[in-house]
């Protein structure tokens, strides 16, 4: 029988649900159920097929983070799901196929279309063509009979094309070697070839592969900022099947610019000035930036510390641009630095005021003082600032700023993109027995959790959690009030001591451009970063949110994992997958990325070399995986029931068991 604990955690009926209330929702569920399942035989049924889906094996997460924009690093590994198709290719046809073939094979149900096309230019007849139409059939509909086999059948057809899906089903589910089918099953694909259907049937089996191969994404923050398309990289996420989102610092700058807080629409303007990508804002999201680029000419020079940064290949679009980006930094940096005034001023809660730094600064010497010691600046470009009142705008960069935020309040594709952040999105994320966060638990030199007082109450672990989360969604409810406190929050957490996804103590953005003295560019990372080394600390944090600590791991993004040093720590406890897509960071990580799987037998890091083009993937068959390491082989499989919907199945196999007591 069940009981109001069972029904409560089926529910998600939280600590503050009264007894009366409970007893209301579980006569409530009861006749929900009655109403759904009317017969004994619907619950019979209903029963038995969620018995059978709790006994299948649990299905791949896949788990990615620092996607900074690089949209066809990240499109190529959701393609081939981290190794992950390549690995069942080598399990399934390993005797019968060369590597070569794997991999061309591989090739193929990545890049569908373009490989059906590079392929079609090398038949001599169109005998040669049509005997690889049907041996490439025949192949792939193995393989997506093992891709498949994990689910159920009516999973399985939610991830056929519609136009194919009786088609499909057909040559999946009946048995090829039946004498009396065979005849039934050769007809089917030789019309496929002689109906000119062949092309869109491989392409509609590539992309079901593609999507059983792993049945639910997480991504670990920062989608935005560095990289040219983050918008490609949102609408992707928007089409797949099944994915939450833990939020970056860069992705809170995004949502905050839409919340309408002026400093973190300053900052993105700035990261995509210094990253060359202002089109993101102005193309992609369709921002008119005419009126701020006016204002840059005429109040800004050139000025190395603020040209924008290339990468290899990258080029200018016309005359004078590289000029015009550099006016355009140097204006939102400024106004950035003045408004840090402001909010520092209003909340002193925040304790941020070693942050002012305007007021810091001899202006006829162009010399600043930072805890007690004097620094030179250079390449300064203070023409918009009064000695006498640094913070204070001028009327023109309130007007710039003003009609900035209300076109970015406006921007249709914008929203649409960060509200589905806002559906997806969390501070973190408990998942089958792991903890997702971005950056770090802020915690003192003793790994005790840091406790934050605002607004006269205090928060510490997951309560401080929980509070940011809700301030953000404060903020976002509200974008046409922009000085409250749940906006200015959504600043803090991109760059307080204290913020889960900064994880450091100050943001030199400041010193970076202005001071030459590189120490004084030094962020200091909080004592979490040292202590995820250690097993205790992590099996602390672990319980912090309810989770099992022997068995559970934390996985965090953020932090690039630099050449020679461990994605791994605390025994496998702690992993961080940050290995830096962000084309930026290359250098010092050496490699493009991690990514991690978990399927039923358990936890792999995978790292991939840096993707270097889609044409070379196809033309060469280049894939960019390059290791990967088992975490914890499990040598009894995960099932269904042992994950968290299993749980949730589990309840209502209860419920049901009670029906047909009844
Ligand atoms: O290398 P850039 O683009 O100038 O950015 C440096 C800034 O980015 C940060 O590292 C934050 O970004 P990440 O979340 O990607 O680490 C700041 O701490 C630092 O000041
Ligand atoms: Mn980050």
């Amino acid at each position: 029988m069940m009981n109001f604990s069972d029904v409560s955690q089926a529910l998600n009926i939280s600590s503050e649900t009264t007894t009366a209330d409970m007893e209301e929702l579980f006569s409530y569920s009861q006749k929900l159920m009655r109403e759904k399942y009317p017969t004994k035989q619907a619950v019979v049924t209903e029963l038995m097929n969620l018995e059978a889906i709790l006994s299948l094996p649990k299905g791949t997460e896949h788990f990615v983070s620092d996607l900074h924009g690089e949209y066809t690093a990240f499109d190529h590994v959701l393609r081939n799901g981290s190794g992950n198709v390549k690995q069942k290719l080598q399990d399934t046809f390993g005797g019968r196929m060369t590597q070569k073939t794997i991999q061309e094979f591989a090739t193929l149900i990545y890049y569908p279309e373009e490989k059906i096309a590079y392929e079609k230019q090398h038949f001599a007849s169109k005998n040669d063509l049509d005997q690889w139409y049907l041996d490439i059939i025949v192949s792939m509909l193995e393989f997506l009979q093992v891709a498949a086999r994990k689910y159920t059948r009516s999973k399985v057809r939610k991830a056929l094309d519609p136009n194919f899906t009786y088609i499909t089903e057909e040559l999946l589910y009946t048995n090829h070697q039946d004498n009396a089918k065979r005849q039934y099953i050769n007809r089917l694909l030789q019309n496929l070839v002689a109906l000119e259907q062949a092309d869109e049937f491989i392409i509609a089996t590539a992309y079901t592969i593609q999507r059983l191969v792993v049945d639910h994404l997480h991504v670990i923050g920062d989608v935005y900022d560095r990289g040219e398309a983050p918008e490609k990289i949102m609408d992707r996420l928007m089409e797949y099947h099944s994915i939450d989102i833990q939020w970056g610092n860069h992705d809170l700058i995004w949502l905050g610019a839409i919340s309408g807080s002026k400093l973190s629409l300053l900052n993105i303007l700035r990261i995509c000035a210094r990253y060359n990508n202002l089109s993101i804002i102005e193309d992609a999201y369709g921002i008119n930036l005419r009126h701020l680029s006016k204002f840059a000419e005429e109040n800004y020079q050139d000025n190395p510390a603020f040209r924008p940064k290339l990468l290899k290949g990258d080029t200018f679009n016309f005359d004078g641009e590289q000029l015009q980006i550099t006016q355009i930094h140097q204006a939102v940096a400024m106004m950035q630095f003045k408004l840090e005034g402001h909010i520092i001023a209003r909340r002193p809660e925040f304790k941020m005021e070693s942050r002012g730094l305007l007021d810091k600064i001899d202006y006829e010497k162009q010399t600043i003082k930072i805890n007690g010691k004097t620094y030179p600046l250079e390449n300064t470009c203070f023409a918009t600032i009064d000695p006498k009142d640094p913070y204070k705008l001028t009327a023109e960069e309130e007007e710039v700023i003003n009609n900035l935020l209300r076109s970015v309040s406006k921007s249709p594709q914008l929203r649409r993109h960060l509200d589905f952040m806002m559906e997806k999105g969390n501070m973190y994320k408990c998942y089958n027995g792991n903890l997702l966060i971005h950056g770090c638990m802020p915690v003192d030199e003793k790994g005790n959790f840091k406790t934050i007082k605002f607004q006269n109450k205090a928060y510490t672990g997951q309560k401080m959690m929980d509070f940011f989360e809700e301030q953000v969604r404060i903020a976002y409810a509200h974008p046409e009030i922009e000085d409250d406190f749940a906006t200015d929050v959504l600043w803090y957490l991109w760059q307080g001591e204290n913020s889960p996804l900064f994880g450091k103590k100050d943001m030199t953005t400041f010193e970076r451009y202005f001071i030459a003295d590189k120490k004084t560019h030094h962020e200091e990372k909080n004592p979490y970063f040292k202590l995820r080394h250690d097993v205790k600390f992590c099996e602390k944090l672990l319980s912090e949110f309810g989770l099992d600590p022997k068995e559970g791991h934390i996985i965090n993004g953020h932090t690039p994992v630099k050449k020679g040093h461990e994605a791994i720590m605390a025994d496998g406890k702690m992993i961080v997958i940050d290995g830096g897509y962000s084309k930026a960071y290359q250098a010092t990580t050496g490699i493009g990325g991690y990514t991690l799987l978990y399927n039923s037998y358990g936890l792999q890091l995978v790292a991939h070399h840096p993707f270097s083009s889609k044409e070379e993937a196809i033309e060469q068959g280049h894939d960019i995986i390059s290791t990967r390491r088992v975490i914890n082989y499990k040598l009894k499989r995960k099932l269904v029931a042992d994950t968290d919907i299993g749980k949730q199945l589990q309840q209502k196999v209860a419920l049901l068991r009670d029906m047909l007591a009844e």
